[in-house]
């Protein structure tokens, strides 16, 4: 079978409120970012499945005749994508010789890239193709790096399989896929981060499919066409740390003291609804201070709360202190445990007063930068329409 070429790129979200509990059926309000990640997919005719992963050195190959093996069972189905099919994980896990409780970075990522391609092309003939990932997001750091990983993963695969068309036409640069083409693509990229996460909400591959602003409730995706213009500083502490790990954690405190937890859990849901009320107010009326002050507040609170939960880290706690010695208000995003941390700027925040705090991030050991949210979701593109820097790395391999 042979697959046509392309490129396609989905982008990092920053969740404003409502991690964590949104994996407990509350609502989280959540952004993409204008960092992505790209997915070069080209077909081979060497009988060979080959994947390079250059920010997590790893670059791996397997004959068609071991992939097939995996496959002898198996009966693909690629519409009907609620749950992992258990003897396809374990298989997999047997064959790249990897523990279930395993958090080893390649090894989680070679495991959804394998999970997909078996899965959408296991029931016909396997395709010889090489994919080659390079994201500019932090990898593990809170930004959703492995829900963009998946969305691409997702994307070129379904297209490849024939599943979705290609959606980009000759003239075009770049090109989205249609709703319900969209729908698919997010329920399989839900598959991938099953497989690197555990217990995902989903909220992070939403964000990577559809992009811009979008709240969140069990599963239903409500895209917030009314925003304001954010400014938001983005530092990432450079702990690492685990989502995995993250969300198994707070489940054991909330089983271990449901009545003590629950009330957090509501209390961020509650944030996360004032939170997208005010966001709302400021597009239709004249943006106050006051308005600014109440979202000042929530991240404060909020930032409290995950603390309660357990997913504090000191680096984050410094972080808040930093930027608020400036009168600024910072809180984790993502999963925490170190990671990443956002921090409101004001419409009047100037900009002497953001270099001199990201300079205090940076003496503390952080990486901080001012950021633009709300970039696109996931999209293919024409070669040219791929930054320079980035389609020299794709096409390197
Ligand atoms: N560029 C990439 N190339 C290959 N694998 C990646 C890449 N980015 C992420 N991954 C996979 O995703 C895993 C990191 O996922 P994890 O969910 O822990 O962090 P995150 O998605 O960055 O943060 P969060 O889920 O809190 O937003 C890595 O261990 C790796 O398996
Ligand atoms: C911590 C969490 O809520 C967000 C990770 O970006 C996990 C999830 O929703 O899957
Ligand atoms: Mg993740």
């Amino acid at each position: 079978m042979q697959v046509t070429d392309l490129y396609v790129s989905a982008p990092g979200k920053a969740i404003l409120h409502g991690e964590h509990a949104v994996v407990h059926g509350k609502v989280a309000l959540a952004v993409s970012l204008n960092l992505r990640t790209y997915l070069r997919l080209k077909a081979d005719t060497f009988g060979k499945v080959c994947i390079n992963l250059p920010n997590i050195d790893t670059f791996l190959s397997w004959d068609l005749s071991q992939l097939k093996q995996l496959v002898t069972y198996f009966h693909g189905k690629r519409d009907e994508v609620q749950c992992l099919d258990a003897e396809l994980v374990r298989r997999l896990r047997e064959f790249i010789g990897v523990s279930n409780g395993s958090l080893d970075t390649c090894s989680m990522a070679t495991l959804s890239f394998l999970y997909l391609y078996l899965s959408l092309f296991g029931s016909g003939e396997l395709p010889s193709l090489t994919l080659t990932v390079w994201s500019e997001l932090p990898t593990g750091a809170g930004l959703g790096s492995s829900a963009a990983y998946s969305v691409c993963l997702a994307a070129a695969l379904l297209c490849a399989s024939g599943a979705i068309p290609p959606p980009l036409k000759e003239w075009e640069h770049t090109a989205r896929w249609c709703q319900e083409e969209l729908e698919l693509i997010n329920s399989w990229a839900f598959q991938g981060e099953m497989i690197i996460h555990g217990n995902p909400s989903g909220v992070d591959n939403a964000v990577g499919t559809w992009g811009g602003m979008l709240r969140f409730l069990a599963g239903k995706i409500i895209p917030l066409s009314r925003v304001p213009l954010l400014r938001i500083l983005l530092t990432n502490t450079k702990v690492p740390r685990s989502t995995k790990v993250l969300v198994a954690g707070v489940k054991d405190k909330i089983n271990k003291f449901p009545s003590i937890m629950v009330p957090v859990l509501d209390s961020v849901d509650a944030i996360s609804c004032t939170c997208e009320k005010v966001l709302s107010e400021m597009t239709c009326e004249p943006i106050t201070g006051e308005h600014y002050n109440i979202l000042e507040e929530l991240i404060d609170i909020n930032q409290h709360h995950l603390n309660v939960m357990g997913v504090g880290h000191p680096a984050l706690d410094r972080l808040c202190q930093v930027t608020l010695a400036k009168g600024l208000h910072s809180k984790l995003t993502g999963a925490g445990g170190g990671g990443c941390g956002i921090t409101l700027l004001r419409p009047e925040t100037d900009s002497l007063m953001v270099q001199s705090t990201v300079q205090e991030l940076k003496d503390c050991g952080f990486d901080c930068w001012e950021t633009s949210i709300g970039g696109p979701g996931v999209q293919q593109h024409s070669a040219i329409s791929v930054k320079e820097e980035i389609l020299e790395i794709l096409n390197y391999y």
